[in-house]
């Protein structure tokens, strides 16, 4: 799959005041399957907002989003975020009072699907792609930041998506768990032929992505 971002613009409009903050203008970028993309800018450049156009919870108003030939807005919210696009935040937004096995299976569940054997062996293969095969029936609760963001990156690959958006996924962890997050994402893209998008201020993370891209005076610079 490729995503072509094709002369997009956008701005927040303020309700009250009426007025527009632009956040980007004209933009161009593309993200290949198979690579790890880093989106660095500094704090309130748009890189949460880039996510949030991609994953369709905004609308931008000039341009085009493009998943291959197809426009984003061709695609159903539903399918996009179901069977397209999942997301891995900075906070891991797992449930603590349920094993790993559990938050994994709800994501199959709130998608209003039947949990069959095959998803249990799912998520025991990722689990084990992440070197935390071992705690499938931990509490998450009972598990390090580090750890709970491998399940929560586990988690988003259950529905078997084609694009991972990472928002700051390393933010709250020390140096060593964000390399190996780091490390994770990249070997993901790779073996599983996914698209990952990084939003991160570490440059370490960065430099582990195969491409790297900045937003800056309202663009995107650089892939
Ligand atoms: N719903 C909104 N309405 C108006 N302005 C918004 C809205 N959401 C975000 N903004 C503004 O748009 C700008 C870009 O926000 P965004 O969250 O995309 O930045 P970011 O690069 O992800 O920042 P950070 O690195 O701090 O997470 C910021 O100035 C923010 O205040």
């Amino acid at each position: 799959m490729k995503i072509s971002i094709q002369n997009l613009d956008f701005s927040y409009e303020n309700k009250n005041t009426h007025q527009e903050r632009c956040i980007f203008a004209q933009v161009n970028a593309e993200f290949q399957s198979g690579d790890m993309y880093a989106i660095t800018g500094v704090s309130g450049v748009g890189k949460t907002t880039l996510f949030k156009l991609l994953a369709r919870q905004l609308q931008f108003h000039n341009g085009e989003i493009k998943f291959d030939s197809h426009s984003i807005n061709d695609f159903s919210i539903q399918k996009l975020r179901q069977e397209i696009i999942s997301q891995v935040y900075q906070d891991y937004s797992l449930i603590p009072y349920m094993t790993v096995r559990e938050n994994l299976l709800l994501s199959v569940e709130i998608a209003e699907l039947k949990v069959r054997h095959s998803d249990e062996e799912r998520a025991k293969e990722l689990l084990a792609e992440l070197d935390i095969e071992d705690k499938y029936d931990t509490l998450v609760s009972d598990l390090s930041g580090g750890e709970q963001q491998r399940v929560s990156i586990a988690r988003a690959l259950m529905l078997n998506p084609q694009v991972l958006l990472a928002d700051e996924p390393t933010g709250a962890l020390d140096k060593e768990n964000s390399l190996l997050v780091g490390e994770k994402l990249h070997q993901l893209a790779h073996n599983r032929g996914i698209i990952v998008i990084v939003a991160t201020h570490d440059l370490a993370i960065a430099d582990i992505a195969d491409k790297k891209y900045r937003i800056e005076d309202y663009s995107i610079i650089g892939g």
